[in-house]
This record gives C-alpha cells, sequence and structure tokens, in this order.
C-alpha cells in the first residue's frame, strides 16, 4: 500500500506527470516526500512546486542516489533513450517504477531496472480531474505488494484496469490514452457545423461542450450503455434520426473511427 510519506520520484512534470501528482496530493501524499526531475520547467512552474514544499531538480544527477519507494516516468518516449541510462541509481529491490510512455515496452523498462518492479501503465488526462483510465501491466518483480502500490498509485486519479497481454497495449492507447483527443474533436466539429448552421460563434461553442460533457456525465459508471444513452435521444423519424442516419452510414463515424484509432494503434507501435 502506498503511505503518506514514502520518497516519490516524478519524472516528467509535463501535463500527465502533474495529472499524477496532483492526484497524490489530493490523496494526502506527502509532497515534502516527492522529488520531480525535470530540466524544462520554466521559474513559475518551479514556484509553483516549492511553494507546495516538493523538491524540484533540473537533473538525475542532483535527484542523488537515493532509492525511492516509486518512481514514475512521465517523459515523451522520443526522451526514454536518454533518461533510462541515468534513472537506474535511484530504483533498487524495493522501488516500483511506473512508466506511462506510450510504446515503451515493459522488456525495456525492465532491462534499464534489472532491480526493480516495474508497471508499464496507460493514463489518460481527464486524470486532472480525477476520471482518468488507466491500463496497466506489471512484470515479473511485481509482487502482490508492489501491485497494490501501484493501484493506489493510479486509482488517485480515476479507474485503473489491469491486464495480462502487453501486445494489447497499443489497441488501449489508441482507445483511450489518445481517445480524449478525439471527444475533443468531436466538440470542434459540433461547434464549426452549429456556426455553418447559423450560430453565433460563442453560443455554437457553448452549446457543443455543454453537451458533450453532459452526455459524458451520463455515461460516467457504465450503468447505460452508450446505445441505448443515444437511443434515449432519437424519437422516431425525428431530427436525431435524421442526423444519425448520416453518422451510421456505411461511410459514416465508424469506419473513420477504425481508421483513426488503427493509426494511433501502429504510431504506438513504432514509438516502441
Ligand atoms: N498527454 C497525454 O494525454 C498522455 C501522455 N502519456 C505519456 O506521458 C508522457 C508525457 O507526456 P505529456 O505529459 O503529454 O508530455 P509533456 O511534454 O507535457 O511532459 C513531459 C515533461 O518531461 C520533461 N522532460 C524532458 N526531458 C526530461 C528529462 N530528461 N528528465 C525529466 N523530465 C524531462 C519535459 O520538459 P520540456 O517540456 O522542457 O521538454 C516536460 O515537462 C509521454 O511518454 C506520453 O506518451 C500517456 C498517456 C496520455
Ligand atoms: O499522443 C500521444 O502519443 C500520447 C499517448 C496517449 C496520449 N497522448
Amino acid at each position: 500500500m502506498l503511505e503518506r510519506a514514502e520518497p516519490l520520484c516524478l519524472l516528467g512534470a509535463g501535463k500527465m506527470g502533474s495529472a499524477l501528482l496532483n492526484g497524490w496530493l489530493g490523496w494526502g501524499f506527502d509532497p515534502g516526500a516527492v522529488t520531480v526531475v525535470d530540466p524544462g520547467l520554466d521559474a513559475a512552474r518551479r514556484t509553483e512546486f516549492t511553494d507546495r514544499g516538493i523538491t524540484v531538480v533540473s537533473s538525475m544527477e542532483e535527484a542523488g542516489t537515493r532509492e525511492f519507494r516509486a518512481v514514475l516516468l512521465a517523459v515523451k518516449p522520443q526522451m526514454m533513450g536518454n533518461v533510462l541510462p541515468s534513472t537506474g541509481v535511484i530504483a533498487g529491490p524495493e522501488t516500483l517504477v511506473v512508466s506511462v510512455a506510450a510504446g515503451i515496452r515493459l522488456d525495456m523498462l525492465g532491462a534499464a531496472f534489472p532491480r526493480s518492479a516495474v508497471v508499464r501503465a496507460m493514463p489518460n488526462t481527464p486524470a486532472q480531474v480525477g476520471m482518468g483510465m488507466t491500463v496497466a501491466i506489471g512484470n515479473e518483480r511485481v509482487t502482490s505488494d508492489f501491485h497494490a502500490l501501484a493501484g493506489a498509485l493510479l486509482e488517485a486519479v480515476g479507474k485503473v484496469a489491469w491486464i495480462e497481454d502487453e501486445s494489447l497495449m497499443d489497441a488501449v492507447t489508441a482507445v483511450s490514452g489518445s481517445g480524449p483527443a478525439y471527444v475533443f474533436l468531436l466538440a470542434e466539429c459540433l461547434a464549426e457545423a452549429g456556426r455553418k448552421a447559423g450560430l453565433p460563434a460563442d453560443l455554437a461553442e457553448t452549446l457543443a461542450n455543454q453537451t458533450v460533457a453532459g452526455a459524458g456525465v451520463l455515461l460516467d459508471g457504465g450503468a447505460i450503455p452508450a446505445a441505448t444513452l443515444r437511443q434515449n435521444v432519437t424519437s422516431p423519424n425525428g431530427t436525431t434520426a435524421a442526423a444519425l442516419s448520416v453518422l451510421m452510414a456505411d461511410d459514416g463515424l465508424q469506419p473513420l473511427m477504425d481508421r483513426a484509432v488503427e493509426a494511433a494503434r501502429l504510431r504506438s507501435i513504432e514509438l516502441g
């Protein structure tokens, strides 16, 4: 389990790393136990962290050689080759290493951290509001204690599903990792279509955003399937049916989404 003051290290305090860090602090984790390693932080971001009692350093050398209880790797996949060789020193047999980098496989992570338990995870940005969806898989060093620790770290920002077949991770990345972007694009397209239908731009944007947000809340929890929620909007021979006859045509949204998800899945494989 996660104790509130065990030493944690976050490598890469960008969008995903910060979302997880905020989740841990919101859960009650001691900021004084957190070290952030990020060479790119500007003065304002650095102060934001240090004001909360978090230690911020620019390099692994500055982080020292202490072994952390948990290390979260949240740098770009393209940076992992640079970062991994210098990180082994902060991870020992009692350390859990969690990587959220798209495409970076467990065997690569395991080679960089041969003494540590390693979890490969794919979260998403709704983690920023505690509504994340993370899929995770551990290597052979992940005992039940490490599994519980990883679960606690990841559940601090939303739901977690564990898988046992790593080959699914590229499709996971394409669906839930990248998926929020598809939904935001849907909101943008809906607003644009509203503008083209004659609505003032700000009203069109408000209508589209609130509609997507409200529909998301209806979906939350999974009690009512998406198809049922869709049918609840669709009056026989009404306006929704007219729109859905376009969106659900043979050349409608499904084949487009199939192609988009496949492109993301292939890119995830390439990143590895
Ligand atoms: N954004 C998303 O929706 C998701 C992202 N991910 C994964 O999370 C990871 C991070 O993505 P994201 O948060 O979007 O990216 P960001 O660019 O927002 O964050 C990466 C951070 O790492 C910093 N950084 C660069 N080099 C180093 C280094 N050597 N040591 C420590 N920190 C470093 C960057 O600084 P600088 O900006 O100066 O380069 C930046 O602050 C990626 O691997 C991505 O695949 C996973 C799921 C969803
Ligand atoms: O676009 C990316 O590569 C990352 C991984 C999933 C979401 N963002």
